[in-house]
């Protein structure tokens, strides 16, 4: 086991470059399943979940090796997958459980191979996520679902029949694997109350440069006009936003001063608003975004929403943050029903939170203590690393495979601006 040593205090200047979006990567990473040609992906994270969803597709049949060579740290951050010969449509308990994500496998394997098993996910620490709006949105598009053992059994031996799916709220993985399995599907489909992160307009983006045709990705109503197969592609990630947003945070914290390379303001617009909110000037520069504090941290309210609202997925960063604020604020989780799971380790490096329901009196501190924590999932992880930033002496995060989900090398990032970061055997 690992742990990451914190010493709080310095304030972060530089420049941190922005890695790929684990969210985009995933599904990008399925829609291999839909061809027998080559798909590569650039700029694709080091990460644990990469690994994960990596050995889940090459247990169903897809080759994965390294391209684009070793220069400039590049080792990694291009992969091949291969999928033209599927083997084995199930895909196992043992490594679902492992990641939530493995659900995108389901659509592609199904609309490709005409059957897909595919071990429930199961919840996790954030909430229960249970995954009927994916099952009901392929059953609209003539999948018969059956579940099994723990498995979701879902066949369509003479291919899947466009359709109208409408969702009665906006779910990421499911509007993604409907869009994958709705690219091989015979005749149009109407995808009404889609989600519109731009993750999905990423994944909408690869799947037309492999000869889909998709309109209206990242707007609520997608349509999809089958196609009887795709090709290969030569695709690259988008930028991570929770990533840049993660250091974003930093920066203010520290009332230091990052240029966030790579990012891209439009993915961010509602968690710059807040960050401005709270005493962050912004300045979108040629290459990323700059982030500097003005000397002062102001509360502020959150509710979390889907995309363009502001993302759960940054809700306990921004907590930290309020941690250290001037005056109260009220951080609302409206998405993940047990995503608090932040708040008693923050409360043991000296917060002042209480929670009511799905919300959050945050009221600030004039400073935080070292303490040892326990991560207790990927963004509640980073929560704590930014408050043992800012935090008197020495704090340890343990737990960190949460982390390795989903920050590539956080602390060597963190360390080239100037933190006192280091990871040690615990
Ligand atoms: C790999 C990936 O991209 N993960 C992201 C994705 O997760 P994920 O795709 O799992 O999140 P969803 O958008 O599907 O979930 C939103 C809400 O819908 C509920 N729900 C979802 C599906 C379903 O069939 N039934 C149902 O009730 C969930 O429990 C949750 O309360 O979007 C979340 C919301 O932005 C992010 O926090 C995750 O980081
Ligand atoms: C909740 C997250 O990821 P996942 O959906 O993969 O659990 C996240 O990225 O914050």
């Amino acid at each position: 086991m690992e742990k990451l040593v914190i010493k709080g205090g310095n304030r972060l200047e530089g420049t941190v470059q922005i890695s790929g979006a684990k969210n985009a990567a995933l599904p990008l990473m399925c829609t291999c399943l839909l061809t027998d040609e080559p798909v590569t992906l650039n700029n694709l994270p080091r990460l644990a979940d990469i690994t994960t969803l990596s050995d889940l597709l090459n247990h169903i049949g897809a080759t994965v090796t390294i391209a684009g060579g070793n220069a400039g740290g590049h080792a990694g951050r291009s992969l091949t997958f291969d999928a033209s010969n599927i083997h084995d449509t199930v895909a196992p308990y043992d490594i679902v459980r492992k990641m939530r994500a493995s659900i995108l496998v389901l659509g592609p394997l199904v609309a490709r191979a005409g059957e897909a098993i595919v071990s429930l996910p199961g919840g996790c620490a954030i909430g229960n996520r249970p995954i009927d709006l994916h099952l009901k949105a392929l059953e609209a598009l003539g999948a018969q679902i059956d579940l099994e053992q723990g498995y979701v059994r879902a066949s369509a031996p003479k291919g899947l029949q466009g359709g109208t799916v409408n969702f009665p709220f906006a779910s990421v993985g499911a509007t993604e694997n409907i869009l994958m399995a709705a690219a091989l599907a015979k005749g149009t489909t109407t995808i009404e109350n889609a989600a519109r992160e731009p993750e999905i307009a990423d994944l909408a983006a690869c799947l037309n440069s492999m000869g889909a045709k998709i309109t209206g990705a990242g707007t609520e109503t997608i349509t999809v006009e089958g196609v009887d197969r795709l090709h290969g592609t030569d695709y690259t990630v988008m930028p991570d936003r929770i990533e840049a947003g993660s250091y974003a945070v930093a920066a203010l914290m520290t009332r230091g001063n990052l240029l966030l390379k790579g990012a891209i303001a439009k993915h961010m617009q509602a968690m710059l608003d807040k960050l401005k909110e709270a005493g962050g000037i912004i300045t979108v520069e040629e290459g990323g975004i700059r982030v500097q504090s003005n000397g002062h941290i102001k509360g502020f309210n959150i509710v979390t929403q889907p995309f363009p609202g502001f993302p759960t997925d940054m809700q306990a960063q921004f907590m930290a943050l309020a941690a250290v604020a001037e005056g109260a604020s009220v951080i609302t989780e409206a998405i993940f029903e047990n995503r608090f799971m932040h708040v008693p380790e923050l409360t043991r490096l000296g917060a002042d939170i209480t929670v009511t329901g799905a919300s959050a009196t945050v009221r600030g501190v004039s400073s935080l203590r070292g303490a040892p924590v326990m991560a207790t999932d990927l963004r509640a992880s980073m929560s704590l690393a930014l408050a043992g930033l800012v935090a008197k002496g020495e704090t340890h995060v343990n737990r960190l495979y949460h982390l390795d989900r989903g920050y590539e090398h956080m602390e060597e990032k963190l360390r080239n601006v100037g933190a006192a970061v280091e990871r040690v055997a615990s």
